[in-house]
């Protein structure tokens, strides 16, 4: 059975008023008291309930007695898309004493383990994500995963260099905007990984039919975020203060349990600094994972650690260590509008991980189709963004792994990744105003007309 949380032996905090229990022993002889008092429950949901409570062995003991014991310990195995919730585990409580910061801070997930989320209050909670389930009326997400499962049919794998080997995602997709003019554009001016996009697609009637829907549940999520979650109730520094308004997308078809994506931040380079992505979940459901990035300044061998995110669509790297804090799952079941907000490329990777098992959809068959809804903005346009020695405009990076300089942005030569070439050793800091604008030095293009 896999349950919301897979862990290694870990000592929780001392609750606030301890009683048998509850103060700092071993999560060990925490469970071995819980486990005397309910014999008949599962480990893993004594553990669960005992995490629920903040390690106090009182609350977690009356909760059991509250709750059904035999629907908690009949719990099944790891479906992806049952539905569960970690408030479930926790009594109502006048109790002040536990802020949700205090919460958040002892539910996180730990090195080596992970913290699988099914809730979309828990997702807000302890992720840079927000989700909606049943995002879309129910025939319009089949008739939009219809359509995409056949565009996907020719589909192909994104190739890239990883240090010296050309290797392609084990998953296969395409890109779509939204005008003639803009494939031409896509397929003319953009570099992805140092290469140009051969397959560029037009929008797609249901894909079109599905952007406003997507956009006015973005930007209110965005919003609320703001006003709920950031300090102050105000946007971070370098959000964009205008409304998201995406002009592309890019679709994603796993075929399989095997299919996935690894570990990677999205690529800011035409997105700019603090970016919002819309990304809707169609088909089979699978696991999403995300991980917070971690700055060090060396790494277990002693070498100074690289210091910039990888790029969309790439692999696991030397530089990632994944259980540095543990991951998160968050479930994305089929018609899930998932948010990943502007927190979350600069600070945090993800990743599709590859499935131990399915269960087929009744109209994708083992196959899921994720679309990336994106803003891609003029002023981020390669027409506009420092070029390197090789002549192609640079990909922008971010301060992720060292303290020195952590979050600061930075131009780079793009062409390392491109098979076949080696790339030049261009680097310029990136400066941007509030809202994210870049402010160019005075001997480059200034973009000083446009907006977005
Ligand atoms: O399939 C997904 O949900 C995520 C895909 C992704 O991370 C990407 O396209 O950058
Ligand atoms: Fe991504």
């Amino acid at each position: 059975m896999k349950s919301f949380l897979t862990r290694p032996k870990r000592k929780l905090s001392p609750a606030p008023e301890a009683g048998l229990g509850d103060g700092d022993e071993p999560t060990d002889v925490k469970l071995a008291l819980l486990s005397s008092l309910h014999p008949a429950v599962e480990q893993e949901t004594l553990l669960d309930i005992l995490l629920a409570h903040d390690g106090c062995v009182s609350q977690a003991s009356t909760a059991l007695q509250q709750q059904q014991h035999a629907h908690i310990s009949s719990r099944k195995s790891g479906a992806i898309g049952y539905q569960r919730s970690l408030k479930q585990y926790a009594l109502p409580s006048n109790d002040t004493s536990s802020s949700p910061e205090k919460k958040t801070k002892k539910l996180k997930s730990k090195r080596g383990s992970t913290l699988h989320l099914y809730d979309p209050a828990d997702v807000a909670e302890h992720t840079p994500c927000t989700i909606i389930h049943n995002f879309l009326p129910a025939e319009d997400a089949n008739d939009l995963l219809r359509e995409l499962l056949k565009e996907a049919e020719s589909f192909e794998k994104i190739t890239f260099k990883l240090f010296d080997n050309v290797v392609s995602s084990p998953h296969t997709s395409s890109f779509f905007v939204e005008s003639y003019e803009a494939m031409q554009t896509q397929k003319a001016d953009y570099y992805y990984n140092g290469a140009k996009l051969t397959d560029v697609r037009r929008i797609t009637p249901q894909l079109a039919k599905v952007k406003p829907i997507v956009q006015e549940a973005v930007n209110r999520e965005v919003q609320h975020r703001i006003a709920t979650r950031y300090p102050g109730g105000k946007k971070l520094k370098y959000q964009s203060p205008h409304a998201w308004v995406p002009n592309s997308a890019f679709v994603n078809c796993y075929k399989g349990a095997q299919e996935s994506v690894g570990w990677h931040s999205d690529q800011l380079t035409y997105l700019g600094p603090r970016a919002v992505i819309g990304s809707v979940s169609l088909g089979v459901a699978r696991e999403f994972r995300v991980r917070r990035v971690l700055p060090k300044d060396k790494d277990k061998d002693g070498n100074e650690a690289p210091s910039s995110s990888s790029s969309s669509g790439g692999v696991k790297t030397a530089e990632d260590d994944p259980d540095a804090e543990g991951q998160i799952a968050i479930h994305l079941p089929h018609n899930s509008l998932l948010v990943m907000h502007a927190e979350m490329q600069e600070e945090w990777k993800h990743c599709i991980a590859p499935a131990p098992s399915i269960d087929p959809h009744p109209v994708a068959g083992v196959r899921r189709i994720n679309i990336t809804y994106r803003d891609y903005r003029q002023r981020f346009h390669p027409r506009h963004t420092p070029r390197c020695r090789c002549g192609i405009p640079c990909v922008l990076r971010v301060v992720q792994r060292k303290r020195d300089n952590y979050g600061r942005y930075f131009w780079m030569c793009h062409a390392s990744n491109v098979p076949g070439k080696e790339g030049c050793s261009f680097f310029q800091w990136a400066e941007f105003d509030d809202d994210g604008n870049p402010i160019y030095d005075k001997d480059s293009k200034e973009p000083a007309a446009l907006t977005g």
